[in-house]
């Protein structure tokens, strides 16, 4: 019982909860698509004018200072958080402000919390098979024998996170690295089109920080997903960015390559500098 309550309290809407999706339609343009987007919380514009493009298939880096908006942008694409004005779309057939979070995470757009939140009793293998989206609803899911497919999927999963020869120990044993890596494939078992990831080198080691690297990289560039990372450690930006976007004040300040977002005069006065500094 404790098992299903953790599931109905977590953050995270699993795949399996929900009605399957019609794909996304990428073949006219970009996989994410937010135009002039604002949102004000009592007045304030935590949001504003803002116009975000994500290609299918790309890993974005979203940088910007304490403040600028990062997670309530990833709020809206969620649909955690409704705008006041603006368009968000997915592909060009999904409306994402006409729906709401089960429905957008059943389209296959994954979000990955900064905190680890794997279910520490049960063993890694049984953390994936129960992110399994093969199975709309939860009972089936954990009592049915595991087809061949499934298992499949768990072991194709294992070995990109790079736990295969951990599988059977419990997750609570997991180092912080190690945690984050399972809670991503966990999302992987849902075979998303886009994945969300807030901050997910904090607290690892640099050894951890590489692999991380390694596999977020890894996972944009098999073309299956598209990947946005929400990052504040600017030497890992750095070793996986190919397009970077800061945030200010609610809408982008610039956009564009690492190098070139680093010489960015305006750039290096509101965020680059003050990082350095610190
Ligand atoms: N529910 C809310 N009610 C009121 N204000 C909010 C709410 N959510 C966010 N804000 C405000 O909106 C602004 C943007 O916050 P947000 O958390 O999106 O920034 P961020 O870029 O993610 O910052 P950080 O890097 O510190 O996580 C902040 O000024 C924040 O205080």
């Amino acid at each position: 019982m404790s098992l299903l309550r953790s599931l109905a309290d977590r953050d995270r809407v699993f795949d399996f909860l929900v009605p399957a999706a019609s794909p996304v339609d990428v073949r006219h343009g970009p996989i994410l698509y937010l135009e002039d987007v604002t949102v004000s919380f009592d007045g304030f514009k935590a949001i504003d004018g803002l116009d975000l493009t994500i290609d299918d298939g790309e890993l974005r880096c979203i940088i910007g200072p304490n403040g600028a908006g990062k997670t309530t942008m990833m709020d809206i694409i969620t649909g955690k958080t409704r705008p006041d004005t603006g368009k968000v779309w997915f592909g060009s057939r999904h409306d994402l402000l006409a729906m709401n979070e089960p429905e957008i995470a059943s389209l296959g757009i994954g979000r990955k919390f900064q905190k680890p939140t794997v279910f520490e009793a049960l063993s890694v293998f049984e953390n994936l098979e129960l992110a399994m989206a093969a199975d709309k609803r939860i009972l089936p899911t954990l009592m049915a024998c595991l087809t061949g497919e499934v298992r499949d999927r768990i072991d194709e999963v294992l070995a990109t996170i790079g736990l295969a020869g951990l599988r059977h120990r419990p997750a609570g044993i997991l180092s912080h690295g190690q945690k984050q890596w399972l809670e991503i494939g966990m999302l992987l078992m849902q075979r998303p089109r886009l994945l969300l990831v807030d901050e997910p080198v904090a607290g690892m080691t640099e050894q951890e920080m590489e692999r991380t690297a390694e596999l977020l990289t890894g996972l944009a560039g098999a073309g299956k997903q598209s990947v946005v990372v929400v990052e504040h450690d600017m030497g890992f930006v750095r070793s996986i960015a190919r397009q970077v976007t800061v945030l200010h004040q609610g809408s982008v300040l610039a956009e564009g390559s690492m190098d070139r977002i680093s010489h960015d005069p305006k750039v290096i006065e509101v965020y680059l500098g003050a990082e350095e500094a610190a």
